[in-house]
């Protein structure tokens, strides 16, 4: 899928000393996984109470797997294979090999010599081999409590946002285009700025949303570096004008990023874009094991529907029985898949994922939510600033895409001239407090 002749440049690493990938991978990976052990630690008694000695035996397992990677972490050693034999271990062990390949001088691939997004997502997926090869523990979610007090901790603003639609809902009959386009533009920002929400960045301290989000927009919108969101716009309204003719589904993907505040700002989002009949049929994404402290899997995306229709709160219960209706019915569905707990770039999906791919060519618009994401479509690479964003993507372009993303990482492309040495001059951390965000856009047939 690379364009000939235009060579992709460096990947991030923390061989480079002093970087953020260098301080990532010497501090804060280090952090995540010594909450890990310890939470691992502190279950010990309820492992017992539901496994008896077995659940002792398995937490001493585990925890001697994560310590011993964590060492091999500090001391910069030889990645090991994975020996778990699931699903997707043939494909990560492949791609260790890839990398191995691409090793100056034969070095063996390693925490501070290889790839950052490489390093970063293999020590997520080497926490999920620890627990699979300690039964009974292998379905135990060690972000699981991190997530759910997000959640609790978020409730003022949930209700805020749950109200907000609410009323947005019954009042659209008698809104004309420009006041839904209007409407349309502040849920995007409040679940663009959701994406603050996360606890990788954190390294899981709490980063809850405190504050009512719709009133914060107005405050926040000098921070958005790149705004496409009327090309989003005119992308769903094309979608929607052909839904009679057969030609386009009204089909809208959104690759979930967070558990907590920033996923209630999704469903806040879908549930629009379908009351306003802006899409017929959104399907969610999300990963198939706990990844990145805090994105969604299919239990924290169930649980979190169950959790709003529980609410005591009007609005917020009368959500969640709407979102439980569009799940039953087939408007919503949930899809995982490996690829996204892979350490691929996305320019890497048709060749290594073409069953996704294929599934996302069909869609009218592609929602990628997160820092995460956008380090992917980008291949998480020293990019010069202002390289245009469908250059970066290197190809993966299988529908109109947007991007919804706080800066958390060192890669930002798509800038004007001059804006990111302003910026730089203005705040030295801009590309990495989660500060400034970008909506950015990008269509198959459209140069931007
Ligand atoms: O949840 P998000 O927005 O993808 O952010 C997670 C980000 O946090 C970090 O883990 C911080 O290192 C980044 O690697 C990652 O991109
Ligand atoms: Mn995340």
């Amino acid at each position: 899928m690379e364009v000939e002749g235009m060579l992709a440049p460096l990947s991030l690493s923390a061989k480079f000393e002093g970087s953020f990938a260098y301080l990532t991978v010497r501090d804060r990976l280090p952090t995540i996984l010594t909450k890990v052990i310890d939470t691992i630690h502190r279950n010990k008694d309820n492992f017992f109470k539901d496994y008896g000695e077995e659940g002792v035996q398995a937490e001493k397992r585990a925890i001697s797997f994560l310590s011993k990677m964590r060492n091999e972490m500090q001391t910069d050693k030889p990645v090991l294979i994975l020996t778990d034999n699931a699903e997707d271990t043939e494909t990560w062990n492949k791609y260790m090999q890839r990398q191995q390949d691409m090793m100056e001088d034969g070095e063996p691939v390693s925490w501070f010599k290889s790839p950052w997004l490489y390093m970063e997502c293999y020590m997520y997926r080497r926490i999920r081999e620890a627990l699979y090869l300690s039964p009974p523990m292998d379905t135990f979610d060690v972000f699981k409590e991190g997530k759910t007090e997000s959640f609790f901790e978020s409730q003022r603003a949930i209700i805020s946002v749950c109200t907000y639609l609410q009323e947005l809902i019954t009042n659209m009959e008698n809104m004309s285009e420009v006041q839904l386009q209007e409407h349309f533009f502040k849920l995007l920002q409040v679940s663009l700025w959701g994406n603050k929400c996360d606890l990788s960045i954190s390294a899981g301290q709490d980063n809850s949303q405190k504050s009512n989000p719709i009133d914060s927009l107005p405050d926040l919108q000098r921070f958005i570096l790149v705004n496409d969101s009327i090309k989003v716009w005119s992308s769903l309204i094309a979608g929607k004008g052909c839904g009679s003719s057969g030609m386009k589904r009204g089909r809208v993907d959104i690759v979930l990023d967070n558990a907590g505040f920033e996923l209630i700002t999704d469903l806040v989002l879908a549930d629009f874009l379908v009351s306003a009949g802006l899409a017929k049929q959104i399907r969610f994404h999300g990963k198939s094991f706990p990844w990145f402290v805090s994105d969604v899997t299919k239990q924290d995306f169930e649980w979190t529907i169950m959790q709003t229709m529980a609410s005591n709160h009007k609005w917020m219960s009368a959500s969640g029985a709407q979102w439980k209706h569009f799940m039953k019915d087939g408007t919503w569905s949930y899809h995982d898949h490996a690829f996204w707990t892979s350490p691929h770039e996305f320019c890497d999906m048709p060749a290594d994922a073409a069953d996704l791919y294929a599934m996302l060519q069909d869609s009218d618009l592609i929602l990628f939510k997160g820092d995460l994401n956008y380090r992917k479509l980008t291949g998480d690479r020293m990019w010069e600033h202002t390289v245009r964003f469908n250059r970066a993507l290197r190809g993966f372009q299988a529908a109109p895409l947007c991007s919804i993303r706080t800066l958390k990482a060192n890669v930002q492309v798509g800038l004007k001239s001059g804006h990111a040495e302003q910026l730089g001059r203005e705040d030295a951390d801009w590309m990495t407090n989660g500060k400034y965000a970008v909506i950015q856009f990008s269509s198959p047939s459209k140069e931007h």
